[in-house]
Parts: structure tokens; C-alpha cells; sequence
């Protein structure tokens, strides 16, 4: 049953179409990677389903309701790219205030507060001023603010960036334990097609206000077709040239290109390994590895599909501001 329906919804600030006829529904319990372009209207759309603004024309509705009126925002969290907090306050008094204001009730209230500080990795924290947090804890406690009240639909605007790969991984657990152990509906933005992968069981590419494709993980990993990468790294530049020559004189592979010591050729899953091994012991392979197609096959699919975006006198396209 679909929790989130956007039926054809358009925004524009001034002459910029950030928003163009996007539809979109996703069922409960979904985890959905959004990713796209710079200023493909990924944060206009988020803004959309927190509440935070109203479309020019067309539906967004959430939890069975208009995400603008207070019943059903309540419902949602949104954590924005740039969450700030007072830097007075510890990382406990703004969970704290947050319990306070979703009506949590008081004798839960220490209890709820400890274990979102205790789900997002700050319990150490929690009592230091957040003007001292670093980024990575700074985005951890705006996740766990998002988690206060157990709320029915997160939408995350890229959570992720600028974090560490500590901070990353905490994310990632955080979020895998969430979409097991919960039914509850996230949608994240993310520009690390890896992540989307990992976490997301399904995904939707945006591309100049619209949603250019979207479905299951699986779906769009298959779609975007057959061919997986094989890569070889060999001990010279010179036996790297020797091995691409062989491999671009077999019928099993497609393209084959070279960088110093590696080369790739491009083959059908079934052929990859036979291809390695029929190099021989003529060539002096060091390290070899085979890589899926997976969203990035699909996410430039997506955009080479697009139709290009016009461009004005000054050479920009529609879709920028400067
Ligand atoms: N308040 C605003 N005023 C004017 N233009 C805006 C405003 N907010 C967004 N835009 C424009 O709308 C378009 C979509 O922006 P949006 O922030 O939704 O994209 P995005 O996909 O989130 O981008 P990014 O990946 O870079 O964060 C962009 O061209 C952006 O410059």
C-alpha cells in the first residue's frame, strides 16, 4: 500500500522549472534512494513531502494526507542537507527539547532520549555542547532528532555527505537496522549510487524535475543490462598492452581499454573468467577483478535518455542558476 503518491506535481522558483510533472508512489516500509544531477529537484521534492512548501500545480500526498497541515506532519521527519542547532545546547537538551515538542510523554521522555543517543552513536557526546560537535556528530544528532517519536516517514536529504567513512558506516547501521526492524518509510537523497545499492530496496533517478526512471534496485540493476567489467592489473605497462591486444581478438569481449598496468574489457558474466584464464600463464596477471552493472549503468542510462536541457545566450542551461 502506497504511503507517499505524487501525481504530476510541478514547482518553479522564478524562471527555474525545478519541478516538472513528477509523479511518483511509494509503498510503506520502503527504503528509496533518490539520486540525480545537481539541481535536479531532489530538495524541491523533499521539501514538498515534509510540508515545507506547496506545489504550483499537481497532488502530494503522504501518509493519506496533505503533508502542509499539521496532523499529517507530524507524521514526518525531515532532515535537511544543512541541519543547524543552537550551540549552547548538548546534544541531550535538543533531543530532549524534541521529545518535549512531538509529546512524548514525560516519564518516557529520559528513557526515549537515551536510546535515540544511544541508536545514533552520541551517548559519549550527549552531555558535550554541540558547538564542539564535528560535522559527522552534528549529522548524527539531526538524524536522531528525525528518530524522536518514532516517526512513519524519514526523508533524509543527503545524510551522508561530507561524512567520514566511520560516520558513513554508523549511518549505514542505523538505517539498515531502521528498514529491518521497523516498518517505517525512508526516503534518502544520495549521490553515492553505492549506498543507494546497499541500503535502498528500491530507487528513482531524477532528472530535470522529473523522475526519469524508478523501481526495485534489483530491476533497474538488471535493466541496465548484462555485461559485467573485467579488470586486470598486470606488472608492466607493456604487459598490460600485450593482454589488451589478445583480448580485443576474442570474440567474447566488447570494448577493451588500457591505463598503465590495467586493463578492462567489458564481456558476458558466463565469459569472464574463461577470458582470464585463457590469457595464460603468458601473462603475468597480478590482480583480477569482475564489477556487476549496478546503478551507475542505470543512473547514465537515465540521464543520456533525458531530453538535453536548452541552453540560453549565455550558455547555461535551463535548469542552473549561477
Ligand atoms: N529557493 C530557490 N530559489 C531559486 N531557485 C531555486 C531555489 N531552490 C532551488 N532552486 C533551483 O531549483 C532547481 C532544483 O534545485 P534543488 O535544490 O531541488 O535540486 P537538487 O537536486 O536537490 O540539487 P543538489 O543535488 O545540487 O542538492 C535548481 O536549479 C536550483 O537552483
Amino acid at each position: 500500500m502506497s504511503v507517499i503518491d505524487i501525481d504530476d506535481v510541478s514547482k518553479a522558483y522564478g524562471e527555474v522549472q525545478a519541478l516538472d510533472g513528477l509523479s511518483l508512489s511509494v509503498d510503506r516500509g520502503t527504503t528509496l534512494g533518490v539520486f540525480g544531477t545537481n539541481g535536479a529537484g531532489k530538495t524541491t521534492l523533499f521539501k514538498l513531502l515534509a510540508g515545507l512548501n506547496r506545489p504550483d500545480s499537481g497532488e502530494v500526498t503522504v501518509a493519506g494526507g496533505d503533508p502542509t497541515e499539521t496532523a499529517v506532519r507530524g507524521r514526518i521527519r525531515y532532515l535537511p542537507e544543512d541541519a543547524g542547532f543552537p550551540p549552547n545546547l548538548t546534544g541531550r537538551e535538543i533531543l530532549r527539547f524534541h521529545a518535549r515538542v512531538r509529546s512524548t510523554p514525560a516519564e518516557r521522555r529520559e528513557h526515549h532520549v537515551e536510546r535515540v543517543l544511544d541508536t545514533v552513536g552520541l551517548t559519549a557526546a550527549a552531555d558535550r555542547r554541540v558547538g564542539g560537535y564535528s560535522n559527522g556528530m552534528n549529522r548524527r544528532l539531526g538524524l536522531g532528532t528525525a528518530l524522536v517519536g518514532r516517526p512513519e516517514i524519514l526523508v533524509l536529504d543527503e545524510p551522508t555527505a561530507g561524512l567520514d567513512p566511520e560516520g558513513i558506516r554508523a549511518f549505514h547501521e542505523v538505517i539498515e537496522s531502521l528498514s529491518n526492524e521497523t516498518d517505517v518509510t525512508i526516503v534518502f537523497a544520495s549521490h553515492a549510487l553505492s549506498e543507494i545499492e546497499r541500503l535502498c530496496t528500491d530507487a528513482a533517478v531524477v532528472v530535470d524535475g522529473d523522475v526519469a526512471v524508478a523501481g526495485p534496485v534489483e530491476s533497474l540493476r538488471c535493466a541496465a543490462g548484462d555485461a559485467v567489467t573485467v579488470r586486470l592489473t598486470l606488472s608492466t605497462p607493456t604487459a598490460a598492452e600485450d593482454a589488451a591486444s589478445h583480448l580485443r581478438r576474442q570474440d567474447a569481449t566488447g570494448s577493451v581499454t588500457r591505463a598503465g598496468t590495467v586493463v578492462e574489457a567489458d564481456c558476458l558474466p558466463a565469459a569472464a573468467y574463461d577470458l582470464v584464464c585463457g590469457l595464460g600463464p603468458d601473462y603475468d596477471v597480478e590482480r583480477f577483478a569482475v564489477r556487476e552493472p549496478g546503478l551507475e549503468a542505470a543512473f547514465h542510462e537515465a540521464v543520456d535518455a533525458a531530453p538535453p536541457a536548452s541552453l540560453d545566450d549565455s550558455g547555461q542551461s535551463d535548469g542552473e542558476t549561477a
